[in-house]
């Protein structure tokens, strides 16, 4: 014999109830059948309503019971022949009736009491399990109708009651002995006191009807169908990427079911526990799928997490204070004021020094809970020994579930890693010694990431998600968008990364789109954007609290370099191409590094020194092996060099730079790369990234550019180049004439950087560096000799690109 339960959305509709029929009809062949029905969808909270608005002296009590006696009456009428339709019509009609006496009586007396809410409530599943039991025999299926009431015995706590297995055991044996169909049908929900008064097994309660009847029949299996196929690692209204769990523990579906994954009401698991009877949740609406065993032991697929589930509307209240320490019987007294008031605690955590009790309760008891504690500890809170309660509101608990937990160490410090990596603060932590569930209390707001890192990170079959939110789409960041659009497929089939541009800003307008913008189309979905600046586009990013958020500033803009810090402290991970931030003065520099770090994040500048060269990078790794930076020798302008490589005077010197500038090699003003301001902060870079407490003021620069040419505007600076002509054919025929090269160096030596010009002879070193490349070379403890030499383009859009692409990567490994 086996026992499946439908609930609500199962029988919510007269095709809905066809399909149960299909499912029952199919089952029968293989062996007997007791089917559990909840009242149709919605007929419960419709039956609760005619109580409250009858009490409340509201007529309108009368249009809902005849909207719910018409409901029933019409799915009769459509699933049952016209010829048999009568008697059944006539059964509906007379409980439909006694609904609207019983509510006539609510509404003459003006209130209603929880024994005559459980008469009401329980109308739903009479009904629709006599309809449904009728709709059988109307397909020629044998059945017959149970009365739960006289089968489950309970006491008489009226909304909530508690069965009496041994009782509830004998009544089912006697109607099983009884029994000479294959199919039962029985209402759930309903049972009947000692003295055969209806009574209610609580909300959700049709599951645990069916659990009883399970236990109390031996049944080889119970199938619990409703509108989800299946228990699923985490709510998948939340992550999108949830899995159906395929094998659970009892355990764990108590723990998850418990944390709100309202597949299966919590106390269902209990009776058919205690038997081994194995449990299937199974999807009405898509009955080939598969579903989730709940069994004694879960199948182990390897991953000892097994779902990831939330409570919402918590509060945290503590105790606190130095007169509890070491002072026995204080837990006792918080847990009994809060028991008087009847507030159920959902989570507790104690620090080993005693100095604060911390529990979580609904916030809906917060209040009161506040009151009774501050009235029980009076006395000490008058003599300052304990403070008041302190309550903490819009809280949440995120919890992981799975049995195999407490073999596994390091599962509570990823789960912690993750959360801190996000900015997401952990308020409360509470594990069991079961080690079956981990829960930690963090803010409400914070849910929705929350999750879906820890999904991330703990069913690795899915994808992370990393969301970006680039500003300045001019000639570097318009290439990376083309790089990330050519990448995403790739990145998400082999390295399960989901790369989004989530946001995208220019210095009038953003846009941002969470479920992704579409690269093929950015401009169009930028210009239709809104109208703001940096300030809006980054209240725009902290509010959406993304998970893997990684903000990429590709501007030449002071004012987007000052906004870092109000990222890095979100935990939002900086990658930027603009210099301004890591040349501003060194203690802006030194803050941005501290904030990164404090906050778990990235802070990411490889492409300020050399584009897309491996230089910051490389630099580190030496360090952090214990090598030592003696001096370091470089070229690290990719426009000087491409203007010194092709200026020989048969063209103008400015019509040279002009080149260097339409083809990307420049900054946006090409008076930094020129006046040799630009290779002046990535030498400050190089040197503060190797230790040194280094300013822009301490950089010598031996420039060759007249002054006159910084004077004015960009145009004024072109004119003013060809003026001086002669100027930069003199320095080049000198050059030319010493069978030297011009090449515009950066050295760093003993705590001293400095740029300059220089003529370079055949053989050394930089001679041999042509087009727009960079050369860095490095000496160093383990390189005194020989340096470590890094070479190859230094500027343009698509190396540059490539370069924060590459940081992107590293930010999202963090
Ligand atoms: N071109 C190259 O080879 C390299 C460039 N870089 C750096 O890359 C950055 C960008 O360079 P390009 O793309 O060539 O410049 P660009 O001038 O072509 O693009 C910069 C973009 O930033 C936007 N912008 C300016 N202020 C803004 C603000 N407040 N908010 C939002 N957007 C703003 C501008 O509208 C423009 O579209 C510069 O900082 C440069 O130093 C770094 C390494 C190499
Ligand atoms: N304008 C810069 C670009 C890279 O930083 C250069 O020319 O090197």
């Amino acid at each position: 014999m086996q026992v499946i339960k439908f609930g609500g959305t199962s029988v919510g509709s007269p095709e809905a109830i066809l399909q149960v029929i299909e499912i029952v009809a199919e089952k029968i062949k293989q062996e007997p059948v007791i089917t559990i029905v909840s009242a149709f969808g919605g007929t419960t909270d419709a039956l609760l309503q005619c109580g409250a608005l009858a009490a409340g002296g509201n007529e309108l009590y009368k249009e809902q019971v005849n909207n719910i006696t018409n409901r029933h009456l019409n799915a009769v009428k459509q699933l049952i022949p016209v010829q048999q339709q009568s008697s059944l019509l006539s059964a509906v009609k007379k409980l439909c009736n006694e609904v609207e006496d019983l509510c006539n009586g609510i509404f003459l007396l003006g209130e209603t009491t929880a024994r005559t809410k459980d008469k009401l409530v329980s109308y739903g599943e009479l009904i629709s399990s006599q309809i449904i039991n009728a709709a059988f025999q109307a397909r020629g299926v044998k059945s017959t109708w149970w009365d739960s009431r006289k089968l489950i015995r309970t006491n008489s706590e009226f909304g909530n009651a508690v069965v009496d297995f041994p009782k509830t055991g004998e009544q089912f044996s006697a109607a099983r002995k009884e029994l000479s169909t294959s199919l039962v049908l029985m209402p759930g929900f309903v049972a009947s006191d000692a003295a055969g008064t209806t009574t209610t097994l609580g909300r959700g309660g049709s599951d645990y009807t069916a659990a009883i009847a399970a236990a109390a029949l031996d049944a080889s299996k119970l199938e619990i169908w409703t509108d989800v196929s299946g228990m699923m690692t985490a709510d998948p209204r939340w992550v999108p990427n949830a899995k159906v769990i395929p094998s659970i523990s009892y355990q764990e579906a108590m723990e998850l079911s418990h944390f709100g994954a309202k597949v299966i009401y919590p106390p269902t698991i209990q009776p058919v526990m205690n038997k081994h009877i194995p449990v299937w949740i199974k999807n009405t609406f898509a009955p080939a799928d598969p579903g989730t065993v709940i069994e004694l032991d879960g199948f182990r697929n390897g991953n000892p997490v097994r779902g990831i589930s939330s409570i919402n509307n918590l509060a945290l209240l503590s105790l606190e204070g130095s007169g509890m320490i070491g002072v026995p019987g204080f837990s006792r007294r918080l847990f009994e004021a809060l028991s008087s008031q009847q507030i159920n605690v959902i989570l507790i955590t104690q620090g080993s020094s005693e100095h604060s009790i911390c529990v979580g309760v609904d916030v809906l008891s917060a209040e009161k809970a506040k009151q009774a504690v501050d009235a029980a500890f009076e006395p000490e809170i008058t003599l300052q020994k304990v403070d008041p309660l302190i309550v903490e509101k819009d809280l949440s608990i995120v919890a992981l579930v799975g049995e195999q937990m407490k073999s596994h160490p390091g599962i509570s410090g990823k789960m912690f890693g993750a959360l801190g990596r996000n900015g997401v603060n952990v308020r409360a932590i509470a594990q069991g010694s079961s080690e079956r569930n981990i829960s930690a209390v963090i803010s409400t707001r914070d849910v929705r990431k929350a999750i879906n890192l820890l999904h991330e990170e703990f069913f690795e079959t899915t994808n992370k998600q990393v969301n970006l939110f680039i500003t300045g789409v001019g000639n570097v960041g318009s290439r990376l968008l083309q790089q990330l659009a050519q990448q995403q497929q790739y990145l998400l089939q082999h390295n399960k990364l989901q790369l989004r541009v989530v946001g995208l800003a220019n210095s009038k307008k953003y846009v941002i789109s969470e479920e992704g913008l579409d690269l093929q189309n950015w401009k169009t979905e930028l210009e239709n954007g809104s109208d703001g600046d940096i300030a809006s586009f980054t209240d725009g990013i902290i509010q959406r609290n993304l998970r893997n958020t990684v903000f990429v500033d590709i501007t030449a803009s002071e004012i987007v370099a000052r906004i870092y810090p109000k990222l890095l402290e979100k935990s939002i991970a900086v990658v930027a191409c603009n210099k301004i931030a890591c040349s501003s003065p060194y203690v802006y520099y030194r803050e941005l590094k501290d904030k990164a770090h404090a906050f778990n994040t990235s802070f990411l500048f490889e492409t300020n020194v050399g584009a897309g060269l491996p230089i910051i990078g490389t630099l580190n790794d030496l360090l952090k092996s214990g090598d030592q930076v003696h001096r370091i020798e470089a070229v690290l302008s990719g426009t000087l060099n491409f203007v010194f490589n092709n200026y020989d005077g048969s063209r103008p010197f400015a019509e040279v730079v002009r080149q260097a500038q339409d083809e990307g090699y420049t900054e946006p003003d090409p008076r930094l790369d020129l006046s040799g301001t630009d290779v002046m902060r990535k030498i400050m870079i190089l040197a503060r990234e190797a230790g040194e407490t280094i300013e822009m003021e301490a950089i010598s620069n031996n420039s060759f550019l007249p002054e006159s040419c910084m004077k004015g505007t960009v145009d004024d600076f072109y004119r003013e180049m060809l003026n001086q002509e002669a100027h930069f054919k003199a320095i080049y025929d000198e050059a030319a004439a010493n069978g030297n090269k011009l090449k515009f160096v950066a050295s760093f030596n003993n705590g001293r950087a400095a740029v300059g010009l220089r003529q370079i002879a055949p053989g050394h070193d930089l001679y041999h560096l042509y087009g727009k490349d960079n050369i860095i070379l490095f000496y160093t403890e383990r390189y005194p000799e020989q340096p470590l030499v890094i070479k190859g383009a230094g500027a343009g859009a698509d190396v540059t690109a490539s370069g924060v692409f590459a940081d992107i990567l590293r930010a999202t490994l963090n």
